[in-house]
Formats: structure tokens, C-alpha cells, sequence
């Protein structure tokens, strides 16, 4: 590796408690040299900047594991072509990103950090360009769609029904983003709810987000006929085919949304299997979809289905504790595959659950939670003993 995890891990305990701060001045950097690139991003940069956060954290967690990262890499530089990026794009972003990293790194910039970081990023900005340029030609940089149907499955949640100009490539399990142009250059990722169909439709469920420009467009306002845009598929908690040991799908609102084309491909493919699906909602009429359920159990005959929702007293604690007694009961799930689809809390918690009750940590597959930033979570030994002790720093300056 030409550059060294090391260094750019222990600035990146540093700048990440400036979290804010460094995406405001990454993008400020950004637009004051390059106004060309302005074009490219959201009106609203709000939810974009958690986005760089997101990828930026997911490189530096993956530094030390080379494969994963490459893997991660090339999925971000083929997923960037939608954006329209461009290969002369990289070194503007390299330069903004740096200048970004010093002014937030105040003493704990060093001429060794800034080699590692311009190293790092020249290793990543090639990685992305090399990921779009070996892109087959006959692949679109998106998918141009339309909305077929949208239904109201729940408050709040509406299943929408979408045809592709041209077939659309996934995996059962793997997810999608969107975009609509309803809000311009904004894309979210949701998960296709649907093996792969003879008409090649695909089924999306979406929650209305409190303040989410773009849920609330796609469940309150879109009509059929509207265009739609879709980046390629991705994500990697998709069925292991080889497997034939019982699985353990668990979805959380629309998290049943993955589940389901999972359950779809094992229904059709490998019925011998055993299944267990714990479905959980927030409510009774929150547990959408369950004639899908019906379908299901019709179609395999080892299926089980468990359906958890709460009382109306019980609030999201119960909702939970609901879902964790009920995985309690089976004292041991050694032997099981398990997925984990559902709220970002949901795969970390249940994950930990589970692995306590036997299952095998490399048996339990979910979509990536996004890597947001918590500046509570301490990154390094001596973090995690001053929080611990809630020490106060005294050499906050040394350390930038
Ligand atoms: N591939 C994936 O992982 C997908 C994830 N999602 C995400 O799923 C979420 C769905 O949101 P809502 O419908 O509002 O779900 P929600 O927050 O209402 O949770 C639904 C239910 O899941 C259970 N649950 C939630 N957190 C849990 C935990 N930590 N431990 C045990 N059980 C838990 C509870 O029964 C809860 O009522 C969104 O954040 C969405 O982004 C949606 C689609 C696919």
C-alpha cells in the first residue's frame, strides 16, 4: 500500500470531531475554485455533506482491509458516473479535500500527514476513475424510468411501482438510488423489493421522512407516467448461493422491503430451505404488505413468520424489546444464515444480539449502516479511557 492507514487513521481521529467544520470548508474550498462544479451537487447541501462524511469514514474503517476497500472503490467510481463526474473532476476535489483536512487539523498537520492524505487520495481518485472507465460501454451511467404505480401500503409508506427503459441488472437484496426530478440531482438509496420479475418491474418502499424532500415527492406527490432515475444496483447482503443452511431474515419497517426479494429468491430457488422471518412494525396497521406474506408462506412450505408489533402504549422500546424477546427464544442460532435489513440501529444491536446467542459473525449479512459521524464514539485506546473517565483534555491545542 504506497500510503500509511496509520497516519491518515490518527488525523482522522482528529479532524472527525470538526466533523461540520470540514465539510463546510470542503465545499466552500470546492465551489470558490471550481464554480463549474456547483452544477453538479443539490440545491440543498445539507444532506450532501453527510454524504462525503459517510464515504470518507467508510474509506478510512476499510484502510487496513485492502480488498474491502477496492471493493467499496470501485462500487463509489461506477456509482459516480451518474453524477456526470469527470476524470479532470478528481484533482479539484484532491485539492479542496486537503486544504480542507490542514485547516481542520490546526497543530496535527504535519508534512507527513499531508504526504499520507495526497497519497491516499491519489490511490482512491484512480481507483474511482479506473472503476468508471472499465464500465462496459453498453452500460448506462443511469437508468432512465417511470413510475407505474404508487399505493399507499401504511401512513406513510407507499409502495411504488417503477418500469426501466431498458433491463435493469440486480441481485435479489441489493438496493438502488434514485433520483426524481421533482428534486433535482438529489439520489436516496432504497432497497428493490422484488426478486427479479418476467415484465422487469421493480418495487420500491419508501417511508415518508420528516423534512426528506424526496420521500415526501415520492409518496405524496408522484404520478404514474412521471420519469425516475436509477443508479446502477448495489450492496452485497444478497443471498449466498452456495448456502443451504436455515436462514433467519429479520425486517423493521420498511426494511421488509430487501427481505422480500430475498424470501422471493429463496421461495423460488432453494424451498428446501428452512426460513424464519421476523417481521417487525411500529404498529398493527404499519405491518404492510402481509398478502406478500401469505404469498410466501404459500410458496414455502419450510417457511416460519413471526409478525411483531406493539401495543399502542408500548412505544419504540417495546417495539424492540418485542423483537429481541423474540429472537431470545430460540437459545441458540448457530448453524443459521442471518439477515438483518431495517432502521440503522437495528443491524448493529440485533447483529451483537445474535452473535451472543451462537450465530456465526460472518453468517450475518446487512446492508452497510451508513457510516455517519459520532463524535461520541472514541476512535482510539486513549479516546475510549478519557471518555470512559470523562477526563477533560488538558492539551486540546496539541492536539488540534
Ligand atoms: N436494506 C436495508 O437495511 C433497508 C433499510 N431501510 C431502513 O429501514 C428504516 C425503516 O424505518 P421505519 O419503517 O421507520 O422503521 P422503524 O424505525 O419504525 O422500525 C421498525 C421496527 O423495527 C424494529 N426495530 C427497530 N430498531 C430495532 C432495534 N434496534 N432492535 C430490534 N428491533 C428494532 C421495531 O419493531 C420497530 O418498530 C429506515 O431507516 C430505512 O432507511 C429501509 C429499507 C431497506
Amino acid at each position: 500500500m504506497p500510503f500509511d492507514p496509520a497516519v491518515i487513521r490518527a488525523n482522522f481521529a482528529v479532524v472527525e470531531r470538526r466533523a461540520d467544520h470540514l465539510v463546510t470548508y470542503f465545499y466552500a474550498h470546492l465551489f470558490a475554485h471550481n464554480p463549474g462544479i456547483r452544477g453538479h451537487f443539490p440545491e440543498d447541501m445539507s444532506e450532501q455533506r453527510d454524504r462525503l462524511l459517510a464515504a470518507l469514514t467508510s474509506i478510512v474503517l476499510r484502510l487496513e482491509d485492502p480488498d474491502r476497500l477496492a471493493g467499496y472503490l470501485r462500487a463509489l467510481g461506477r456509482d459516480h458516473r451518474k453524477f456526470q463526474a469527470a476524470p479532470e473532476h478528481y484533482p479539484a476535489v484532491g485539492a479542496s479535500l486537503i486544504a480542507a483536512l490542514r485547516h481542520c487539523s490546526g497543530h496535527a498537520w504535519t508534512p507527513g500527514t499531508e504526504k499520507a492524505w495526497t497519497e491516499a487520495y491519489t490511490v482512491l481518485a484512480q481507483a474511482m476513475t479506473d472503476a468508471a472507465a472499465e464500465v462496459p460501454p453498453d452500460e448506462p451511467a443511469w437508468w432512465d424510468a417511470e413510475l407505474r404505480a404508487r399505493r399507499r401500503a401504511a401512513p406513510g409508506i407507499a409502495v411504488l411501482t417503477l418500469a426501466t427503459a431498458r433491463p435493469y441488472p440486480f441481485v435479489p437484496g441489493q438496493y438502488l438510488t434514485l433520483s426524481s426530478p421533482r428534486v433535482p440531482r438529489v439520489w436516496r438509496p432504497y432497497s428493490i423489493a422484488n426478486a427479479p420479475r418476467p415484465d422487469g418491474t421493480l418495487e420500491l418502499h419508501v417511508r415518508r421522512v420528516p423534512g426528506g424532500l424526496l420521500s415526501t415527492a415520492l409518496v405524496d406527490d408522484t404520478v404514474p407516467g412521471e420519469p425516475l432515475r436509477l443508479g446502477p444496483a448495489l450492496g452485497d447482503a444478497v443471498l449466498d448461493p452456495r448456502s443451504r443452511r436455515p436462514l433467519l431474515a429479520v425486517a423493521g419497517g420498511t426494511g421488509w422491503g430487501q427481505t422480500r426479494a430475498l424470501l422471493e429468491e429463496l421461495a423460488a430457488r432453494t424451498p428446501e430451505r428452512e426460513a424464519t422471518l421476523l417481521l417487525a412494525a411500529r404498529s398493527d396497521d404499519e405491518q404492510y404488505d402481509l398478502a406478500t406474506v401469505e404469498r410466501l408462506l404459500s410458496l414455502h412450505p419450510r417457511l416460519q413468520v413471526l409478525l411483531a408489533a406493539p401495543g399502542p402504549a408500548d412505544g419504540r422500546d417495546g417495539a424492540v424489546a418485542l423483537v429481541r424477546e423474540a429472537l431470545a427464544r430460540q437459545r441458540d442460532w448457530s448453524g443459521w444464515d442471518v439477515h438483518l435489513s431495517g432502521p440503522p440501529d437495528l443491524a448493529p444491536a440485533l447483529a451483537g444480539m445474535l452473535a451472543g446467542l451462537g450465530a456465526d459473525a460472518d453468517r450475518i449479512r446487512h446492508d452497510p449502516v451508513p457510516d455517519t459521524f459520532n463524535r461520541a464514539r472514541p476512535l482510539t485506546s486513549s479516546e475510549r479511557f478519557l471518555d470512559h473517565r470523562n477526563v477533560p483534555w488538558i492539551n486540546r491545542t496539541e492536539l488540534g
